[in-house]
């Protein structure tokens, strides 16, 4: 499968923060969710690919060709939607038509009236009367009006009521056929994530813990509920987080269908993508 884009031992030291050796590839043609706590790096890590902020150490190739800022074309390939940037207030969307024609060489003007039609955007009404969902439906229909073939969404669908983030999904989703297409989509909404990404990718504390296909990542993983003894035949190896409890200990393992063949007896579960996040950051000390 063709890569996208390539993140080589990526650095980013901020005085109390590092994006720590980030080894990355993003397939072309995929839907790659980003997941992290607050403060995890997921930010930092879309900057550093946007070239928005210099790395202090490592590479970003783009097409297996390292990415320099001058590039105009890939300027006009990369959409972004940034939660927390918004257009200036004094401008309506007819006006930011008007701007973005004369920004991106393949702007299509008709493509982003259709979704201020769907998005239910006035585009006489100035940016700073919009909702905080409003502003962020401008902002995608901005990304996905001039034919980028990268799409980079930072919280992109947070604030959107379920109906909107569910058409930007399928946006998302019909976006992709092209197998030319690729989008990187943070969100703490895990659910979103499980519905259309093809591979997650799991930052903690500026550490990449994994980044996995997500159908793989839910069929192996899984939660042994056992007791104390049990727990020890596990072998460490495959154990990724524990809980314990009043009756036992749960355990998220990466290895659930060998486990519950070896042992029939044992009561292995499958789990889910918050479960699975929730059980490294928060499980008890291994
Ligand atoms: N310009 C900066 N100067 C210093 N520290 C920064 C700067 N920008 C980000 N950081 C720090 O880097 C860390 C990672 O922040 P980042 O915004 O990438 O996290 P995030 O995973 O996107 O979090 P959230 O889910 O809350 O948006 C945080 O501790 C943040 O304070």
């Amino acid at each position: 499968m063709e890569t996208a884009i390539r993140l080589e031992n990526v650095v980013k030291k901020y005085p109390k923060f590092t994006l720590d050796h980030i080894n990355l590839e993003l397939p072309k043609g995929c839907i790659m969710g980003l997941v992290g706590e607050n403060g995890a790096g997921k930010t930092t890590l879309i900057k550093c690919i946007l070239g928005l902020i210099s790395l202090s150490d490592g590479r970003i190739y783009r097409d297996e060709k390292v990415i320099s800022k001058k590039e105009i074309e890939w300027k006009n390939d990369v959409g972004v939607v940034m939660s927390g940037s918004s257009f200036p207030g004094n401008l309506n969307a007819k006006q930011i038509n008007k701007i973005m024609e004369n920004i991106y060489s393949r702007w299509d003007k008709n493509i982003f009236y259709d979704y201020l039609k769907q998005f239910h955007i006035d585009e006489n009404k100035f940016t700073k009367d919009y909702s905080t969902g409003m502003a962020m439906k401008l902002q995608i229909a901005v990304a996905f009006s001039h034919n980028a073939k990268l799409l980079l969404l930072d919280e992109a669908t947070s604030g959107l009521d379920p109906v909107v983030r569910d058409e930007i999904l399928e946006i998302l989703q019909n976006f992709i056929q092209d197998e030319e297409c690729t989008v990187l989509f943070s969100s703490h909404i895990t659910s979103d994530l499980e519905k259309v990404a093809d591979y997650i990718t799991f930052l903690h504390k500026g550490k990449l813990i994994f980044s996995e296909n997500k159908d793989e990542l839910l069929y192996n993983y899984g939660v042994v509920r056992c007791s104390k003894e049990d727990y020890k035949r596990i072998d460490p190896e495959h154990v990724v987080g524990l809980r314990k409890n009043q009756f036992g200990y749960e355990v998220m393992v990466d290895n659930r269908i060998d486990i519950s063949r070896q042992n029939r007896d044992w009561v292995v579960d499958s789990t889910t993508l918050e479960e699975i996040i929730l059980f490294q950051i928060k499980g008890d000390v291994l």
